[in-house]
C-alpha cells in the first residue's frame, strides 16, 4: 500500500523534514509514506479566500488518478483513537488502492475536496499548524503500523 500526503504548502523548516522523516523511513515498502507539497494559492492585498482555496483545489486534482482512497484531514473531521487509526489503515490495505491524505493551506480544504473525500480525520479539536500535522500524521501511522505488526512500539 502506498500512503500519499498532499500537503498545500511548501518550503518546510528542515526540523519538520526531519521530524517526518524520522518515522517515514521506519515504514516498510508496503506501508509507505509519500509526501507531495502543492503550491498555496493566490493570496493578495484584497484576498480571495475562496479563490485561492479553489487553485489550490484544482493543484490537488491534478495530482489524483480518481480511483484512490481520499481522507481529508479536517479539525472538524472524526476523531480517531491509534486503534481506530490500525483498523481503518488495516482496511485500506484490503483496498488494492492508493491512500490519499489531504492537508489543506491556511484556509482549509476547498469544500469541494471536503465532500469528494471517503473520510473525514481531525487529529484534535486544535488547529495545529501545518508543520506539526505533518508530523503528527507521520508518526501515527509509524504506530498504527506498530500496532497492526505487534511491535512493541505502539504501547
Ligand atoms: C493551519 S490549518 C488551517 C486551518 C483552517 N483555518 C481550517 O479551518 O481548516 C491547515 C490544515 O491543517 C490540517 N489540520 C490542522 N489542524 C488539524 C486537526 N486538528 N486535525 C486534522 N487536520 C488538521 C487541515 O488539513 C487544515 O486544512
Amino acid at each position: 500500500m502506498k500512503i500519499r500526503l498532499l500537503a498545500v504548502g511548501t518550503k518546510m523548516p528542515a526540523w519538520v523534514e526531519e521530524g517526518v522523516d524520522t518515522y517515514r523511513k521506519r515504514l516498510p515498502r508496503d506501508f509507505s509514506l509519500e509526501i507531495e507539497e502543492i503550491p498555496l494559492g493566490q493570496r493578495g492585498k484584497n484576498a480571495n479566500v475562496a479563490k485561492a482555496r479553489g487553485q489550490e483545489a484544482e493543484r490537488i486534482r491534478q495530482k489524483l488518478k480518481g480511483d484512490e482512497y481520499l481522507v481529508a484531514l479536517e479539525v472538524k473531521g472524526k476523531a480517531w483513537s491509534t486503534q481506530v487509526l490500525a483498523q481503518e489503515a488495516d482496511q485500506w490495505r484490503m483496498l488494492g488502492k492508493d491512500i490519499v491524505l489531504l492537508v489543506g493551506g491556511p484556509d482549509g480544504l476547498d469544500p469541494s475536496l471536503s465532500a469528494k473525500a471517503d473520510k473525514a480525520w481531525s487529529l484534535s479539536p486544535l488547529t495545529l499548524p501545518h508543520p506539526l500535522v505533518r508530523i503528527m500524521l507521520a508518526e501515527q501511522l509509524y504506530r498504527a503500523w506498530t500496532l497492526l505488526v505487534g511491535h512493541p512500539y505502539h504501547r
